[in-house]
């Protein structure tokens, strides 16, 4: 397979584009259970950046799910390979000096440190979006918890197919007991505190 490939180093690199934006880059992975707030809390933080002319980006589950990853399904073995690929194409963004933001239920502990793994350390920032299931399933703002728990739907994540909460986040969002708006006011502070922008 790899055979016949080269690899070919670019004059402009990350260090470059860094200088540039005058701000880090790196991958912002916001994981949780569906309904926890990922895109909702990225989607705020996104903005915020924006405004100050920060160059970030969103990548989100469902859209993602519509394009580039419209081959998997939710197997344990499609997520994984969902994962990795938007790990490769977060990696890029990043080597693009943008800051990525991306919102994927993204269940497993390993396929999550895949992704931390081919990134440079201190550039990949695990965000737990943490909040109980019993919330998430009051909220069921698409009704998929309703059509899981009448089995119309097979393998869903915290009903019948397993979350494991991060071993050691970067940061816990509690989006139970902290509206939208702090929960992203904690992100960006968080990023500011580390020196990325
Ligand atoms: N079986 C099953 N389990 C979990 N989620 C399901 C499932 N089927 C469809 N959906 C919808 O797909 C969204 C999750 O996609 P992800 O790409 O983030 O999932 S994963 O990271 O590969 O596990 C998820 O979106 P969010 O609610 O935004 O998390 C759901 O809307
Ligand atoms: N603290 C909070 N953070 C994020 N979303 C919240 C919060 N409190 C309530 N919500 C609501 O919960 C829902 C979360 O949905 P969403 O952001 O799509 O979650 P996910 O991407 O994790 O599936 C939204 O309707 C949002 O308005």
């Amino acid at each position: 397979m790899k055979s016949n490939i080269t690899w070919h180093d670019a004059s402009v690199g990350i260090e470059h584009y860094r200088k540039k934006n005058n701000h880090h880059s790196g991958v912002i992975w916001l994981t949780g259970l569906s309904g926890s707030g990922k895109s909702s809390i990225a989607n705020r933080v996104n903005q915020r950046l924006f405004e100050r002319g920060v160059q970030a980006f969103l990548l989100d589950g469902d859209n993602v799910r519509h394009g580039l990853n419209k081959d998997l399904t939710f197997t344990p073995e499609d997520r994984e390979e969902n994962i990795r690929r938007i790990g490769e194409v977060a990696k890029l963004f990043a080597e693009g000096g943008t800051i990525i933001l991306t919102a994927f239920i993204s269940p497993y502990q390993a396929d999550r440190d895949q992704v931390r793994h081919i990134l440079s350390t201190g550039d990949f920032v695990e965000v737990h979006v943490d909040c109980p299931i019993d919330e998430c399933e009051k909220r069921d703002p698409k009704g998929l918890y309703k059509k899981a728990r009448k089995g119309e739907i097979k393998g869903f994540t915290g009903v019948d197919a397993p979350y494991e909460k991060p071993d050691s986040p970067e940061i816990v969002l509690h989006s139970d007991r902290y509206d939208e708006e702090e929960c992203a006011r904690q992100l960006v502070s968080f990023l500011e505190s580390k020196g990325w922008i």
